[in-house]
């Protein structure tokens, strides 16, 4: 090769257009040092080597040729020794180290990550990677907001770079590669890479390697690491309850626990309840998590579980007592609404199926859809073959006998008993189920064992609302108080209040500790004002913890606010319920009129000749009031054909006179109609059996108008109608309206002050009320 270029240089080439060229190499006639042929090779490796060895002989006069083979024994060495070296670190890591690999999709990569953090290894790498969260990329193991405790950088994280101010604390890991750092005096090496196994299918960020070798054969050094790193993770949430959601991440994706919060323990003490049944509870939990007690259950053959119902109104604190019963037992708490779309047998059982053997299972909502319905039910709608009317979610026997099929997808009250007390159920798990309407439960639910301790929260009353009061605004340690005594105290010792000296740091404490005293009498005592002030059983907890929220630093103001608020909040609560109201009304007419609208298609010819509608409303009326023998269906009708909430459930008659009325309402306003009634009613006295007047008044008609509206709104919603402060009047009638039965509405007043009934002017009952 080398004498062939060396022939070929300096030759004549003829060319096809009869010209003639000569091959010269250009490196020689730029620098005019002879090129060889070895030149040319390398030049074509490195370009550009020529010229500088040809540069480097005319200045230096230093021919690379002569090193040219050195070079190439050089690089031969090196691969060789590369090569070498790599096959004999794969011996040494093969036969003479012990390596632990980390799944990144395990809870142990965050731990490992936070531990590996705070060492001094990865706070000094030079090539690192920057996190605002170290948890691992899988959306399980994703804790969104690094939980809620590291914003005031008061955490013993020194390693995460926190800000005050809530800004994003940064947290720095070495980058991908080894990383050897010292361990209990034993070299350890971190070696994070990038997998290419799941590069088909996961983000980059999710694509991650993680290992820790040691030299030896004996791994207990790394195992010892990675129980440290458990242990500081463990510890970091030491005060704190972990919660977890049972979740599943888009359609057909395994549902899973995710921790999505570690909040700081709520003290029992905060969760304003009767103090005997919160001892009650305690004292039951404690003896059921005693070994001794598990043993029992053991020696006696019964599953070992307990479950706890909770039931009342929205916002009383139920979700509350279960977080504080875990943070008092030190338990990590599961909680699932059952009212999710999720919720569905299959994985629920899943769920339940991953369950710790020690923790607080939360189910919310149980009174869900789906589970509303009885055994019982399921069976008579068999019977009467009433499987058309079956909604989604319906149960089905939970005895075994079949009724019609659960359709697929949702949960079952059978499917939901098998995975509480099932064969494959968990033992050892402490079941706090809650609702807010415990009779609509199937007692199969709550029987004892399912439900062995029922605690009933309710609207606040007058101590309540004391003690919602007291725990906002009572000063705790670490709270600012202002006192005049801060003030004099200031100007008696002339030195800011903390002092440095121990003496004027004693004086301050105690001038705190007093002021701190004098602070509390006082909210005391605005606390019993406050709770003058706001009528008890009418709202919840968490309504004055809202009003009072407003005022967190004024409790005065809050006290002074009061009145005001309660009648306002109750305004607002009638006005959305009128509204709610009106709309299940207006959606029930709707559907009504479909239906009838598909009748009378079925109907076909027959009605044809019968166009007319007055004559078809008068047919219906007729029909209405045959069917109407019964006083009580009259009332309910009346009341239905009101302003009320038609009831779903309602017999035959009800929805005749519906019908009715949502003929008329096609053609007439609903203040006309409702005038138009009230004149009819009072005029034909005798017309009792065919009241289709609006309700009555309970009160004095100059004074205030009550309608008693809809027959489905709980009890207390419609005394809030005419609880008394309403309106500020002297002559307003005091009464509360009890609904016993809501199928066929019964309403009786069980307090009056001064009540009139105009529904009944010759003094009888009108049915509506009782004066
Ligand atoms: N009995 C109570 N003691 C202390 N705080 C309460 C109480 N009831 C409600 N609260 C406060 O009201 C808020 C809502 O309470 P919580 O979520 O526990 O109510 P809930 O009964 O579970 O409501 P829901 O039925 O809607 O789930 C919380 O901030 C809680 O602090």
């Amino acid at each position: 090769m080398d004498t062939l270029l060396q022939h070929m240089a300096g030759q004549t080439v003829s060319c096809s257009d009869g010209t003639s060229s000569t091959v010269s190499n250009p490196a020689a006639s730029t620098t005019g040092a002879p090129v060889t042929g070895q030149m040319v090779l390398l030049d074509m490796f490195f370009p550009g080597f020529s010229t500088f060895s040809a540069f480097v002989q005319k200045n230096l006069n230093i021919d690379l040729n002569v090193y040219i083979p050195l070079v190439l024994i050089c690089g031969a060495l090196t691969f060789a020794w590369q090569y070498f070296s790599d096959y004999c670190w794969d011996l040494i890591d093969r036969y003479m180290m012990s390596v632990v690999d980390v799944r990144t999709d395990d809870e142990i990569y965050n731990m490992l990550m936070g531990w590996v953090a705070a060492q001094k290894f990865a706070q000094g790498a030079r090539r690192f990677v920057v996190n605002t969260n170290l948890n691992s990329r899988f959306w399980w193991l994703w804790r969104y907001d690094y939980d809620d405790e590291d914003e005031d950088g008061t955490e013993e994280d020194d390693h995460v770079q926190s800000t005050k101010g809530g800004k994003k604390a940064l947290a720095y890991t070495p980058t991908f590669g080894s990383h050897w750092f010292w361990y209990k005096g034993r070299l350890l090496c971190f070696r994070r890479q990038q997998s290419r196994d799941m590069a088909g299918y996961s983000l980059s960020s999710e694509r991650e390697e993680i290992s820790i070798k040691c030299f030896g054969r004996d791994p207990w050094i790394l195992k010892e690491l990675l129980l440290e790193a458990r242990e500081v993770y463990m510890k970091r949430d030491e005060a704190k309850t972990l919660i977890y959601r049972g979740t599943t991440k888009g359609s057909g994706s395994e549902p899973t626990w995710q921790r999505c919060m570690a909040r700081t323990s709520r003290p029992f003490s905060t969760v304003i309840l009767n103090e005997k049944v919160k001892k009650e509870l305690i004292d039951d939990v404690t003896d059921y998590l005693n070994p001794a007690t598990r043993r029992w259950y053991a020696n006696r053959g019964i599953p070992y579980r307990r479950g706890y119902l909770l039931h009342g109104p929205p916002g009383t604190g139920k979700s509350s007592l279960s977080l504080a019963l875990a943070g008092f037992f030190k338990m990590r708490i599961y909680i699932v609404s059952l009212s999710s779309i999720a919720a569905n047998e299959e994985n629920l059982a899943s769920l339940f199926s991953e369950l710790p053997r020690r923790c607080v299972v939360l189910l919310e909502d149980i009174d869900t859809a789906g589970l509303t319905h009885t055994r019982e039910d399921g069976k008579v709608a068999a019977i009467d073959g009433g499987s058309d009317d079956m909604v989604p979610g319906q149960i089905t026997a939970g005895d075994g006998t079949a009724t019609t099929p659960t359709p697929s997808g949702r949960l079952s009250l059978s499917g939901l008993l098998n995975i509480l007390d099932g064969v494959a159920s968990q033992e050892g798990r402490v079941l706090i189920m809650t609702t807010n309407h415990l009779k609509k439960l199937d007692k199969a639910l709550i029987r004892p064992g399912r439900v062995d301790m029922i605690v009933e929260f309710g609207r606040a009353d007058k101590e309540m609302t004391a003690a919602i009061f007291r725990a906002i605004f009572a000063p705790l340690e670490g709270d600012e108080v202002d006192t005049p005594s801060d003030a004099d105290s200031k100007d008696l010792f002339k030195t800011p209040s903390i002092s440095t000296s121990p003496a004027g740091a004693a004086a301050a404490e105690a001038r705190r500790e007093l002021a701190r005293d004098e602070a509390t009498l006082k909210v005391v005592e605005l606390a019993d004002q406050f709770a003058d002030k706001i009528p008890a059983h009418e709202f919840s907890p968490a309504e004055i913890q809202g009003f009072l929220l407003k005022h967190k630093r004024n409790a005065a103001a809050a006290v002074e606010g009061a009145e005001q608020w309660a009648v306002d909040t109750r305004k607002e609560k009638m006005e959305k319920d009128l509204r709610e109201a009106r709309e299940r009304r207006e959606k029930e007419e709707k559907a009504e009129a479909e239906n009838k609208g598909t009748k009378k298609e079925e109907k076909g010819g027959k009605d044809k000749t019968e166009t007319k509608k007055s004559k078809k409303s008068s047919k219906h009326n007729k029909v209405t009031s045959k069917k109407s023998s019964s006083k009580k269906s009259t009332r309910k009708a009346a009341i239905s054909d009101a302003d009320s909430s038609d009831d779903s459930t309602s017999s035959s008659s009800s929805s005749s006179s519906t019908k009715s009325s949502s003929s008329e309402s096609e053609s007439e306003s609903e203040p006309e109609r409702f005038k138009e009634k009230n004149s009819k009613r009072k005029h034909s006295k005798k017309e009792k059996t065919d009241i289709t007047a609006p309700p009555p008044l309970l009160v004095k008609e100059d004074t205030i108008r009550v309608q008693v509206v809809p027959v489905q709104q709980e009890v207390q919603t419609i005394a809030n109608y005419i609880a008394p402060g309403t309106e500020k009047t002297d002559d307003l009638a005091k009464a509360v309206v009890v609904v016993e039965d809501i199928l066929v509405p019964q309403i009786s007043v069980i307090e009056v002050n001064e009540t009139r009934s105009t529904g009944s002017e010759d003094g009888k009952d009108s049915g509506y009320g009782t004066p």
